[in-house]
């Protein structure tokens, strides 16, 4: 393509010299020519007003076409040069006083046409340009329907942007008919376009916020996005374009373990570093605090290994470093509870000093040995009355979950230590002796053995102490952790992605099996945790009615399957299913076979049976929701039979996670009024191919949340075990290759680029630099060669040369050449640099060339 220039002599074209040669004042004149030669407004016309007039072209050509005795009135900033025929004054168009002194010359009469071919200030960014000249249209457009007469005419040039369309559309209510033109005269390289506007409709009342740039060019909110369209054609993520920080052009980041050791906000350091470094700068030993940290027995190798890639942490070691700084704070003296201890040793010091207390004499030997021993002994005694206390602790918490049936089959096997072992303390044999079975059955847990628990509970006191402060330090671990991964979801994509699909329980979240967040959940729904439990005890006096019945029941094999077995088919789920019996008896045999019970995976063969109304209802029980009203009578004399007796003799089932479509509306986030759903991960994108192609179906997608992770008790397991176990133990699904490679193919976009930018800006730097170099080095060589020179001024030109190239090199006042760069495909309405472009650039519209062409084919069409 032949690029106009647009500077010096390239401007200077054959509509510049035609100017001069007819007299016209500017080679703009020709675009009103040729306007008017295709629209032939001016003939007609007694009464035309120029908006932006100078230096006079258009006055002129006006004045020469217009009828003899037509009133023509021309204003601009600038001033215009007195023209035969017409009225000139300098003013701004935007303004009332402008407006008033138009009405001051036109009296009664009504203008025919009204041109405008105002241009702002221009040479500013290109946005602001074309922004100020299309707020410079509205200004025209509102003189325009003050003055036209109805039919009238109204020219006007615009810039195309963004905003022409919003400009046309507001023409087109004001008149009949609307026709956009880019007359020959303008230059190629010109957004410049112009609207002939003719048939003016002359509203009797216009909304002054039609012409109000602000409501004008306001932006119009985006159509919904198509998310279903994504599934085959996922679209590439828009990333924040930030940049890297100042010298900061990596992404792996360390420091000295000595900084986390005395930082404030070690949690901000774990989520930002990558590595906490025991190595000296420069392999020296500067830092003091980093060679005593390196010999310390606390920095054990675990330690080391964790600082060395913090990315991989989890919460044990998050806790394990996080310990491991306080108790070298400790040692250093920068923890508050050294410098309190600290503190306080040095005022009892003073008041013992102070008070003169006299110093109690010593003991004798055998005092002194006695007194060693009663210690050792208390201490052994408190150690021991820890243990046991614990274990009783650990004890009743498994009785009351069987109460309240929380226990799944899958802890069936793991009660050999637990109420039916012969170690038991709560053995029923005993308790019934001690004639406090009665209690037990009423669930009243803690009126059993009331002068044990009253001794538990002295010791408990005297332990609280020590308790609470481990405690303390348990909750802040808990809160630093939580933290901890904030900063890390804040800046892993992957960790975001991940814990809005929990959250969402959008599709991928569903194959988690189940997440720490259900584990609360089923923990809130179902089990007390362990603060909770002498609530539940105090409360509820029937509804653990049943321990001994329960155990009892459990300890008989019934119906030949062995006790556990037993007690797994005595679960809601599976009552009412016909032929289970049937099964149960062919079954016996195996069962009876394997001796290690129920299996987890023998389990999930039988659980994934369609869901019925009663699993359906034992699991709205579970979260809390009435079941009353929409059972049948049968089913309501089951579910009476649990409500009444014992809340359900076996065992309880969590609720397996819904499907995201059986309750696709609270689940699934909403934008603009559909599902707001990425798709990232192989699995679910498979997934939505063979929905989306009809290989599954709704109803086989519910039937696969029924699993053997579905069914997992995460009660009472530490959060670190279930953000671990979610990791791993979960359904494995299938991945098409198509769909993997489609996401392979949308993360290396994701990942590669930045790295590839950096790379690339570090060659190009590099280049420069070398060039610059060579340059340097042939011009000194030059120099040094020459004989006219002395020897002074080529030091001194020499050195000249250095600064130069230091600065950055180029001569000064060496004019870069501006690239003209066609906006059209990726820099279409690109508002920054357009890629692949050094220096100085400049955008011109794509479309102009193509209406050139359409001209000249539709003029060779008209010919023939
Ligand atoms: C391209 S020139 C007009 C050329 C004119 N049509 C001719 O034929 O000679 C654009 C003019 O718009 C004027 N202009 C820009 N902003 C204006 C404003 N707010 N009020 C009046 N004139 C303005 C400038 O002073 C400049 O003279």
């Amino acid at each position: 393509m032949a690029i106009q220039k647009k500077h010096g002599k390239g401007r200077l074209d054959k509509f510049y010299y035609l100017a001069k040669e007819k007299g016209y004042r500017a080679r703009a004149a020709f675009k009103l020519i040729q306007l008017n030669k295709k629209y032939s407004f001016l003939q007609n016309s007694r009464c035309l007003i120029d908006l932006c007039a100078a230096p006079g072209s258009w006055l002129q050509v006006a004045a020469e076409t217009m009828p003899v005795n037509s009133l023509i009135v021309g204003v601009d900033l600038a001033p215009i040069k007195p023209i035969p025929r017409t009225i000139t004054f300098q003013d701004d168009i935007t303004t009332d006083r402008c407006r008033a002194t138009i009405r001051g010359h036109l009296k009664t009469w009504k203008a025919d046409t009204v041109v405008h071919d105002g241009a702002p200030n221009v040479g500013t960014a290109w946005v602001q340009d074309s922004f100020s000249q299309n707020d410079l249209v509205l200004s025209s457009m509102k003189l325009a329907t003050e003055f036209l007469v109805p039919g009238g005419t109204f020219v006007t040039k615009v810039f195309r942007s963004r905003d022409s369309s919003k400009l046309e559309w507001i023409f087109k209510q004001l008149f009949t008919k609307v026709e956009q033109t880019k007359p020959p005269s303008s230059r190629n390289v010109s957004a410049e376009t112009f609207y002939v506007c003719r048939g003016y409709k002359a509203p009797k009342h216009l909304d002054p916020k039609f012409l109000d740039p602000k409501y004008a060019f306001a932006e119009v909110a985006d159509a919904a996005p198509n998310n279903e369209a994504k599934v085959f054609n996922p679209e590439q993520k828009k990333r924040k374009r930030d940049g890297y920080a100042e010298g900061d052009y990596t992404q792996f980041h360390d420091a000295p373990a000595s900084e986390f050791i005395q930082t404030s906000d070690p949690i901000a350091m774990l989520g930002s570093l990558n590595k906490l470094s025991f190595e000296q700068e420069h392999g020296g030993n500067g830092d003091l605090a980093l060679a005593a940290l390196e010999k310390m027995p606390e920095t054990t190798r675990e330690v080391r290994d964790c600082c060395a890639d913090l990315k991989v942490l989890g919460r044990k070691e998050f806790k394990l470093l996080l310990r491991w700084r306080l108790k070298v704070r400790e040692k250093f003296g920068f923890s508050a509870k050294a410098k309190k201890a600290a503190a306080e040793a040095e005022a009892q010091a003073q008041a013992q000093e102070d008070e003169e207390v006299a110093s109690v004499a010593s003991m004798d030997e055998e005092m002194q040995l006695q007194e060693d021993l009663q210690k050792m002994r208390e201490r052994n005694n408190k150690a021991t009355k820890k243990d046991r206390r614990k274990e009783n602790e650990k004890k009743q918490k498994e009785i009351v979950r069987m109460q309240m049936h929380m226990t799944t089959p899958m802890e069936i096997g793991m009660e050999q230590e637990g109420p039916n072992s012969e170690s038991a303390m709560f053995q029923l044999r005993a308790a019934d002796k001690a004639g406090a079975l009665r209690q037990i059955a009423r669930g009243k847990m803690h009126s059993i053995l009331p002068a044990e628990a009253e001794k538990q509970e002295e010791e408990q006191n005297e332990e609280d102490s020590e308790d609470e402060a481990e405690d303390e330090l348990e909750r802040d671990l808990d809160g630093m952790y939580q933290r901890y991964q904030e900063r890390r979801e804040d800046r892993d994509t992957k960790l975001r992605a991940k814990k809005a699909r929990r959250e969402h329980k959008d599709e991928d979240g569903e194959f988690a099996g189940f997440s720490d967040q259900e584990g609360q959940s089923s923990e809130d729904e179902v089990a007390p945790d362990e603060d909770s439990d002498s609530d539940s005890e105090d409360e509820d006096d029937t509804a653990g009615g049943s321990l001994l019945t329960d155990l009892d029941t459990s300890a008989q094999p019934k119906g030949g399957l062995t006790r556990r077995a037993a007690t797994f088919f005595d679960q809601d789920i599976f009552k009412g299913i016909d032929g289970l019996e049937d099964a149960e008896d062919d079954e016996e045999e195996a069962e009876m076979q394997r001796d290690s019970g129920v299996d987890v995976a023998d389990d999930s063969a039988v659980i994934p049976t369609k869901p019925n109304k009663t699993e359906q209802d034992s699991n709205d029980k579970v979260s809390g929701e009435s079941v009353e009203g929409e059972t049948s009578d049968e089913e309501d004399q089951d579910t009476g039979a649990l409500d009444s007796e014992d809340e359900g003799k076996s065992f309880e089932v969590v609720k397996a996670k819904p499907s995201p479509w059986e309750d696709a509306e609270a689940e699934v986030p909403l934008r603009n009024g559909r599902p707001d759903i990425d798709i990232i991960t192989a699995e679910a994108m498979t997934l939505a191919h063979s929905l989306a192609t009809g290989q599954k179906t709704k109803h086989d997608l519910a039937d696969d949340t029924f699993n053997k992770y579905s069914l997992r008790d995460v009660d009472g397991l530490p959060e670190w075990f279930l953000d671990d176990e979610g990791k791993h133990s979960r359904p494995h699904r299938p991945i098409s290759a198509a769909a993997a490679s489609a996401i392979k193919e949308k993360l290396r976009a994701l990942n590669a680029r930045p790295i590839k930018k950096v790379r690339e800006a570090k060659a190009r730097k590099q280049l420069r630099a070398v060039n610059r170099l060579e340059k340097m080095r042939k011009k000194s060589a030059l120099l040094a060669d020459s004989e006219d020179v002395s020897e002074k001024d080529k030091a001194a030109q020499i050195s000249r040369i250095m600064a130069r190239a230091k600065k950055g090199g180029g001569k000064k006042g060496q004019r870069q050449e501006v690239k003209v760069v066609v906006a059209r495909g990726g820099n279409r309405g690109r508002k920054g640099r357009p890629g692949g472009v050094k220096g100085k650039y400049k955008m011109v519209d794509a479309r102009l060339k193509k209406d050139a062409r359409a001209e000249k084919r539709l003029k060779k069409a008209g010919k023939r």
